[in-house]
């Protein structure tokens, strides 16, 4: 054990995003015999208790892992069981602070967090934003959360839809460049098997080295790139026009606009 212990409370939908972090505790050895897993299905989550409905007594923390249109439901049912001592912590992609404050009136604080799916090998990214949560809270949280890897707090709310579609979204936009490479790698005559390994083993890799040794990006693959070469050419093509830059923006673009409905949606 590490010697820290979740304080008591319910994680009220812990499905694959819940069952990420409950997993990056469970292996950073955080005690989580006070917190309650709700599932409507049932279904066991390795690691922690589980209960079809809220059970008795006040939590401490609250942590919404459903999905965001499901809030007003959520709340209907958790808002009379909580008091003032109870801290939300809510993951729910888009849904702001105020929103959850409306929904959550006594609430002692609102804390939002935008977590990716690596938490669950103590190698995510979280980030977190409150209006309301003090200095000693965000030590606890940071305590907790920082178990499963960076975890940053945002200055301003806006920041959480940088995080979330960068971070939050990004095991799934580094899942496609890894099948592309590895479809490539194929196309040139490698079994499926070899090919998917060294695209996985390469973006691995890069993200290890360049994190031992904090070298910027630029120079990084300045390195890679013998003048004149092989590397050099293709990154003409990355570098160009509709290339890496733009396509990245565009996506990042598309998951910011899908942010803002799920936040427009639920201020009504
Ligand atoms: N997936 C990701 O990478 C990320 C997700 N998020 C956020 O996490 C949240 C969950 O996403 P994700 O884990 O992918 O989704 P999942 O569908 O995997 O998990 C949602 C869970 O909610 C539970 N659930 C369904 N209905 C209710 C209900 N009425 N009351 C309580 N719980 C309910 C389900 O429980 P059961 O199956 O046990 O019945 C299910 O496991 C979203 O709000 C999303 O924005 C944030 C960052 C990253
Ligand atoms: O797709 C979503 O809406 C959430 C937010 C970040 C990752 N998953």
């Amino acid at each position: 054990m590490s010697g820290l212990v979740m304080p008591s409370g319910w994680f009220v939908g812990c499905g694959n995003m819940g069952g990420a972090m409950v997993a990056g505790w469970v292996k950073a050895g955080v005690d989580l015999s006070a917190l309650t897993a709700i599932s409507p299905s049932g279904r066991d989550i390795p690691g922690v208790a589980v209960s079809t409905d809220l059970p008795d007594g006040e939590p401490e923390w609250v942590w919404l892992g459903h999905k965001p249109y499901q809030v007003e439901e959520v709340a209907a049912k958790v808002a009379p069981r909580i008091g003032a001592h109870t801290v939300i912590l809510s993951i729910l992609a888009g849904v702001e602070c105020a929103s959850l404050r409306r929904l959550f009136p006594e609430a002692r604080a609102i804390v939002r967090l935008m977590p990716n799916l690596p938490v669950s090998d103590g190698e995510g990214v979280t980030g977190l934003y409150s209006d309301d949560a003090d200095p000693a809270l965000r030590d606890e949280i940071s305590a907790i959360v920082g178990k499963l890897g960076f975890a940053p707090w945002g200055e301003h709310e806006a920041d959480l839809t940088a995080i979330s579609t960068v971070a939050g979204s990004g095991p799934a936009y580094v899942a496609r460049f890894i099948a592309a490479m590895a479809r490539q790698a194929e196309a040139l005559g490698l079994p499926a098997e070899i090919a998917q390994r060294l695209a996985l083993e390469t973006v691995a890799g890069t993200g290890v080295m360049a994190r031992a040794s904090g070298e910027a990006m630029g120079p990084l693959a300045t390195r890679v790139a013998s003048p004149g070469g092989s590397t050099e050419a293709g990154l003409k093509v990355l570098d160009g026009d509709a290339g890496m830059d733009d396509l990245v923006a565009r996506t990042v673009e598309a998951a910011r606009r899908r942010t803002e409905e799920m936040a427009a949606a639920a201020r009504d």
